[in-house]
């Protein structure tokens, strides 16, 4: 909904174990405008102050050495990176000790100064020595903060290249319920959170600005020390200046509001909740066309306006309402006290200088001395903890981005090569379920119960049934896509769990009826069909004849080259209103722009059928078009729901030319035809609405209804039975009449 302050978007989920709203002893609630915000409440010297210490903290840390080390020595491995990572610690550590250096140099000036009060001389060459040096320090730390800058560039991309790679391919390993589950999911996402340049950078980053700091802060306060100790109140100046600056960074920090708190915000104005919907329906496109047929302009500008009224003046987005809230609640106790607080070096050096006048230029310019490196002390601590929130949480951030690696698989790997014979298998497989029954994870309602059947080599099985009947359940389980609760799936008398699932899955095509096409280009996307020929052009353009995808494809104006949905979008402001087309794409306005004067521009629009012939592409490239696939068993849900008439029936695609000497035979012939022709003995499955052409050459039919198998057979045995099966079949035969 919106997007966490830096500062808490760190840290929070494995401190507080659990967050509930309701528990009040734990948790606060305060109402701000429409919204309920629930803070976890924290004690004053507890988290709210980075880097304190408690048990859990420092066990925290503890737990994440072992994984910052192996990190440390990772990057040993990549090119060139010690280089610039050392470089970056000297310079860093060199730029910690410089504002200790400057303070040195001052308090020569501050003695100088002394010594013309008492004895009326200046050393002239040694006020210019000093002089010299001050300067030499201001124009070093401004190099050596350039070069800081320039190195940290080349090391930050050479991290996040590498993690890259490393969150691509923790991400990769997954197989479907692992992915699917929240848990994994949440753990991906905070080991890939990183605020610039990834995980690894920040924490080295952190890293040597922690050292850099702790150094820049002990020599500051030893130098500021040895300085002042001759200096007439040097010391009590000294303490209340400092304490003034903790007292600044106490009161931002409250002020900052959660700190690093655990915090959750919700609304429950169902007026709100209401204007917000219309005003996306009235801003979406996507909602235009059913807005306008609808009619719905005049009754939406009521509600909305009754809604506004009932809201009153204090609607607002979450993160907006905070601020202005935060900002009210800033008057806190320390933020009174911290105004007068800064008076108080003046109130005692005016004190003291009237006690006496002559030491007036020398405790001025120490008044000044002090004010500065407190002031720039209160600034180095606060920087830090802004920027990195909480070490241990940091640490922590580590200790995930590695352990994603490990993150069990829910489907186990069998270890049976299969098939034993691949020119057999090419020849179709068979496959039995055995009583299986099966919940999807964290359901309690069985998608499927006791199923039963078989299918040898060869032959071709329909699964019909009404919606959420189980069909596309069982294509899934033969993938090992989830594993079965009870019972066993055979294929070629194995049981599937105990096969290399790599083998499986290179046994078997499937299309889903939920397919997805990837971000890449069409190419691709029949390519991957089969990765091992992905290279092999002329396989992909048969798979697209095939499929019926060839001719619009090649209208497109970047044929196979083009990318139905571009992952990396093009930006532009607004461009004068004359711009159509922008490199190659049309030029796109949303109703709502999401950032500032950027837009988008998409890929191209293709129908529901043509989006399904590409699938269909990419099943035969898996399939068919290659001679030495290993394809035994097609799977294929709901193939032809999206395909218009004219598609199936190949209408369109007899025109093509035909690369393959019987392809033009089939390709006139509807969908299901080319597929049966097509595949060979290959034993096909598919799950279906449709009763029809299809069921007729079915060798077997399994009606299901409600996760069971009700009845099974052949079409005329299925008819003669006169139940479930035929009493659909007559209803949608009907339709056609
Ligand atoms: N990922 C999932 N998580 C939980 N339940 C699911 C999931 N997918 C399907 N189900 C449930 O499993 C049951 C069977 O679903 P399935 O998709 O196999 O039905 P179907 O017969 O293929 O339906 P349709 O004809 O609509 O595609 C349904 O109750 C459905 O709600």
């Amino acid at each position: 909904m919106f997007s966490a302050p830096k500062s808490t978007s760190k840290g929070q989920s494995h401190r507080a174990r659990t967050f509930d709203p309701e528990d009040s002893k734990r948790v606060k609630h305060t109402r701000i405008g429409v919204w309920d915000l629930y803070e976890e409440k924290q004690p004053i010297f507890g988290w709210d102050i980075p880097g304190t210490s408690t048990l859990e903290y420092y066990l925290e840390i503890t737990r994440s050495l072992p994984y910052v080390w192996q990190m440390l020595k990772d990057m040993s491995s990549i090119q060139n990176c010690w280089i610039f990572a050392t470089l970056y610690v000297i310079v860093g550590l060199a730029l910690s000790v410089i504002p200790a250096a400057s303070l040195w140099y001052s308090g020569q000036l501050l003695t100088i100064i002394q010594t013309a009060i008492d004895t009326r001389t200046v050393d002239k060459d040694f006020l210019v020595r000093i002089s010299a040096g001050r300067t030499g320090c201001a124009v070093l730390g401004r190099l050596l903060g350039h070069a800081k800058a320039s190195l940290a560039y080349p090391l930050s991309n050479r991290l996040k290249q590498h993690y890259t790679m490393h969150l691509f391919h923790a991400r990769a390993r997954l197989d479907l319920p692992t992915f699917e589950d929240p848990a994994v999911r949440r753990q991906i996402e905070e080991a890939s959170h990183s605020s610039r340049g990834g995980v690894a950078w920040d924490t080295f980053s952190m890293m040597v600005t922690a050292v850099s700091t702790a150094i820049n802060i002990t020599s500051e306060v030893s130098m500021l020390v040895a300085v002042l100790k001759d200096q007439p109140d040097g010391t009590l100046l000294a303490v209340i200046c400092l304490s003034q600056s903790f007292l600044n960074w106490f009161s931002e920090i409250k002020s900052a509001g959660q700190g690093h708190s655990v915090w959750a915000a919700t609304t429950r104005n169902q007026d709100y909740v209401k204007m917000r919907g219309l005003m996306r329906v009235v801003s979406l496109p996507e909602h235009r066309k059913e807005f306008v047929a609808g009619n719905l302009a005049e009754y939406c500008n009521t509600v909305f306006r009754e809604a506004t009224q009932r809201v009153g003046y204090e609607a607002g987005d979450f993160p907006e309402v905070w601020r202005h809230w935060k900002g009210r609640r800033r008057l806190s106790f320390a933020s009174i006290f911290k105004e007068p607080w800064k008076e108080l070096p003046q109130i005692v050096f005016t004190l003291r200088s009237m006690q006496s006048p002559a030491s007036i230029p020398a405790s001025l310019a120490s008044l000044n001395l002090i004010q500065t490196t407190a002031s720039n002390f209160g600034f180095t601590v606060y920087a830090f903890a802004y920027q990195f929130g909480s070490i241990a949480d940091q640490l922590a951030t580590v200790r995930k981005l590695y352990d994603i690696v490990n993150i069990p698989n829910r489907i186990p790997d069998g270890t049976v090569p299969f098939p034993e014979d691949a020119q057999k298998a090419k020849a179709g497989i068979d496959v039995e379920f055995r009583n299986v029954s099966f919940r999807y994870p964290d359901s309690e309602i069985w998608a499927l119960r006791n199923v039963s059947f078989k299918l040898i080599p060869g032959q071709l099985g329909v699964i019909v049934g009404a919606n959420g009947s189980g069909k596309s359940t069982v294509l899934k389980l033969i993938m090992r896509l989830y594993d079965v609760e009870e019972g066993e799936i055979l294929i070629d008398g194995r049981d599937i769990r105990t096969l290399k699932l790599g083998d499986l899955r290179q046994s078997v095509s499937v299309l889903f009826q939920d397919y997805t096409h990837f971000p890449l280009s069409i190419r691709d996307n029949i390519a991957l069909g089969n990765p091992s020929h992905a290279a092999n052009d002329d396989q992909v353009r048969l798979a697209a004849k095939l499929g019926g995808a060839e001719e619009f494809i090649e209208r497109l104006p970047e044929g196979f080259d083009t990318y139905l949905e571009r992952p990396v979008p093009d930006h532009y402001s607004a461009l004068p209103e004359g711009t159509k087309t922008i490199f190659g794409n049309p030029v796109k306005y949303g109703g709502i722009r999401r950032a500032a004067d950027m837009q988008s521009s998409t890929g191209h629009n293709l129908s529901g059928g043509q989006m399904q012939r590409l699938a269909v592409a990419r099943t035969f490239m898996r399939s068919m078009v290659s001679e030495d696939s290993t394809v035994g068993l097609l799977l294929f849900d709901e193939p032809s729901a999206s395909l218009d008439p004219t598609a199936e029936h190949g209408a369109l695609l007899s025109t093509c030319a035909c690369a393959v000497g019987s392809l033009s035979g089939f390709l006139a012939k509807d969908l299901f035809e080319r597929l049966r022709q097509l595949r060979g003995d290959k034993t096909m499955l598919f799950s279906s609405h449709r009763f029809g052409s299809l069921t007729r050459h079915a060798d077997l039919i399994l009606y299901m209804n409600d996760s069971v198998i009700e009845e099974a057979g052949i079409h005329s045995e299925l008819l003669a039975r006169d139940g479930g099966y035929a009493r659909t079949w007559k209803l949608q035969a009907q339709a056609f009449i």
